[in-house]
């Protein structure tokens, strides 16, 4: 074995300065310079060949480009000059066969979501997605009383907080209200994690115990022999919020960095124990059921496939894939669903005008009965709530990352009509940021970063989506677009609903945030702050608690905590974009991380 510093190469001789490279076997480095010298070069000339010119490369971030994890970048900056929603178009639609999400995510995700729709590609996506598909039929997702329970509870619970004197933290609600609706939509077995108690603020010194049944604020995940249903909800949503952050760093790590460093442990196996022991325990539960079935002549309505387990189990009996499957939509449905209506009331916090004319449409549609049930042509009418969640959902999409992988080398137009087409290799991988191309002026026009829910029902409607649906993806779009897209609008449009009619204003209660976290980190903020509107915790989390005040018998002001004191600068040159590069926004919004 030949040591480098001692018998260098031209190649090496470029290489040597990183001196981490030293200890590297010459015929490794020889190997690897020559293969990335060919690889430019011939690059260039397939470009060439085609007519194309290369890519420009992404200035962002130098360690992904290292380590391979990302080729191309698009959209992520405001002003991004090569960033172009043709080519979004192109991956999500017009060229969908050509590009895979890519063995790199199935490999982040596999210990964690085996494999099922939302990770696997080609052939055995469309098995997966022709399985899952059909059980979001609007009957299902209309399942207005499966809310109006939830929602319910979640109102009882947040009056009686209020009724105390206490803010209630609306991040850790909203994750209670969607574990126990996507758990008893999709396993017909409810968490009941709202009935457990909210927790309470950091002030309070001797909380009552529903403070420490938060399942979102215990940090053990470890079994205990004590079970119970406040337990098992504790321990289930801290150990699946700690398998997708560990996805998530392995995303960031890329797939030469992150087996390393778990050569010795799987991070995700201890989280993944009690996760999937939980949903192995409703899949053998669902199979029984099934056998059950089998051995009587007829079903009753109920029984014909209610929960997307019993739709599973009608089309096989293997439980790896009912397990698999199962997670793939929770990983999917639940965080996602939370997080919008986390953000919606945030934005409407800091927006008491578009609160107003929320409520003003709700009562004026629906009324203030918060026991009349509602139906869906109800809340089809009320627009102006849509434009809410959709502008909530332009400012904050909760996959604001991505990347894709092209499979044969292809050209993407110019944007700039003058020069060549773009020429995209075959094996490509590029990252593209809805949260970013959401943001573009040149895109969404001059007021891109305000919130504004009427530009979803004025004439930019027209002059911006209207000329290319394209530059509004909160769902993805094409073949892969979300299942759960209209699930998602009538869960979050109900729960809003029923807040609504309940609740006359929201505000924050910056008081019962920990002193730490009051203030903008430092480092976050840059010499070109330009809005306020980003206050939101890049590496920490979102925690927007509401102040209210109830329109119910009992008028009371609400106190609201909020844990947003980062400011996020949305300058090109700044921090947000670094981490989005590096994928901690994604982490932010997709497990938000809360307490
Ligand atoms: C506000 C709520 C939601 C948002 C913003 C959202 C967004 C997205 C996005 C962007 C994707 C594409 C991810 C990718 O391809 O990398 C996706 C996929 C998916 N979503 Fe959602 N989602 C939401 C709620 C839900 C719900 C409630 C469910 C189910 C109960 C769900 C089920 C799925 C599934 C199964 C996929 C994978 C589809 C496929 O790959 O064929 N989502 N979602």
């Amino acid at each position: 074995m030949h040591i480098v510093s001692h018998m260098l190469t031209p190649g090496q001789a470029r290489l040597d300065s990183r001196r981490w490279l030293c200890c590297f076997p010459s015929s490794v480095l020889d190997t690897l310079t020559n293969t990335i010298l060919y690889n430019e070069w011939y690059k260039a000339g397939r470009a060439r060949a085609s007519g194309a010119r290369l890519m420009p490369r992404a200035k962002g971030p130098k360690f992904g480009g290292w380590l391979g994890n990302v080729d191309i970048i698009e959209m992520m900056t405001k002003n991004a000059k090569e960033g172009y929603p043709e080519h979004i178009q192109r991956i999500f639609a017009t060229d969908f066969g050509n590009y895979v999400k890519g063995e790199r995510f199935q490999q982040a995700m596999g210990s964690v979501l085996g494999v099922g729709v939302f990770n696997s590609d080609g052939d055995m996506w469309k098995l997966h997605r022709s399985m899952t598909r059909p059980f979001f039929t609007r009957d299902r997702i209309t399942h207005f009383e499966l809310f109006d329970r939830h929602a319910l509870i979640c109102i009882q619970q947040m009056k009686k907080r209020l009724e105390e004197g206490y803010p209630v933290d609306f991040q850790d609600l909203m994750g209670r209200f969607t574990l126990d609706a996507a758990t008893e939509f999709l396993f017909g077995t409810c968490f009941h994690c709202l009935e457990d108690g909210l927790p309470y603020p950091y002030y309070v010194p001797t909380a009552p115990s529903p403070s420490s049944s938060s399942p979102f604020t215990s940090s053990s995940i470890l079994p205990t022999t004590t079970a119970n249903k406040t337990t098992n909800a504790q321990k289930f949503t801290t150990s699946f919020l700690l398998s997708q952050e560990v996805i998530s760093d392995r995303e960031r790590l890329g797939p030469l960095v992150w087996p390393l460093m778990e050569m010795w442990k799987d991070k995700t196996k201890e989280p993944m124990d009690v996760v999937g022991g939980w949903v192995e325990r409703i899949v053998r539960e669902a199979l029984e059921r099934k056998k059950e079935k089998k051995g009587r002549e007829e079903k009753t309505k109920e029984e014909e496939g209610e929960t997307l387990l019993d739709h599973l189990v009608e089309m096989t009996d293997d439980p790896t894939v009912l397990r698999d499957e199962a997670l793939n939509i929770m990983i999917a449905g639940r965080d996602t669903t939370a997080a919008t209506l986390s953000f919606v009331i945030y934005s409407l916090a800091k927006h008491p005008e578009a609160y107003k004319s929320l409520r003003e449409e709700i009562l004026r549609t629906i009324g203030s009965d918060t026991k009349k049930p509602l139906v869906y042509e109800q809340v089809k009418e009320c627009k102006y709530l849509r434009a809410v969640i959709n502008e909530t959902l332009r400012l904050f999409p909760v996959v604001p990352f991505n990347i894709r992988e092209s499979i044969r080398e292809t050209t993407w137009p110019s944007p700039d009509p003058t020069k060549e087409p773009l020429y995209v290799p075959a094996g490509t991988k590029t990252a593209y940021s809805v949260f970013m191309m959401h943001r573009r002026p040149d895109l969404w026009g001059p007021d891109a970063e305000e919130f504004d829910p009427n530009r979803f029902l004025d004439h930019r409607l027209k002059e911006y989506v209207g000329k290319n649906p394209f530059i509004f993806l909160p769902f993805n779009a094409g073949p892969r677009i979300c299942l759960g897209q209209q699930f998602a609008y009538n869960e979050m449009s109900f729960m809003l609903i029923r807040l609504v009619q309940y609740f006359e204003s929201f505000e924050f209660c910056v008081d019962a945030c920990e002193p730490e976290f009051r203030a903008p980190r430092k480092e976050w903020v840059s010499k070109s702050t330009d809005t306020d509107a980003l206050r939101i915790t890049l590496y920490e989390r979102l925690r927007a608690l509401s102040k209210s005040s109830s329109t119910q018998p009992n008028k009371k002001t609400a106190a609201v905590k909020q844990r947003l004191p980062a400011t996020a600068v949305m300058s090109p040159t700044s921090a947000p974009e670094k981490s989005l590069l590096s994928g901690i926004l994604l982490k932010t919004y997709t497990a938000l991380p809360v307490s």
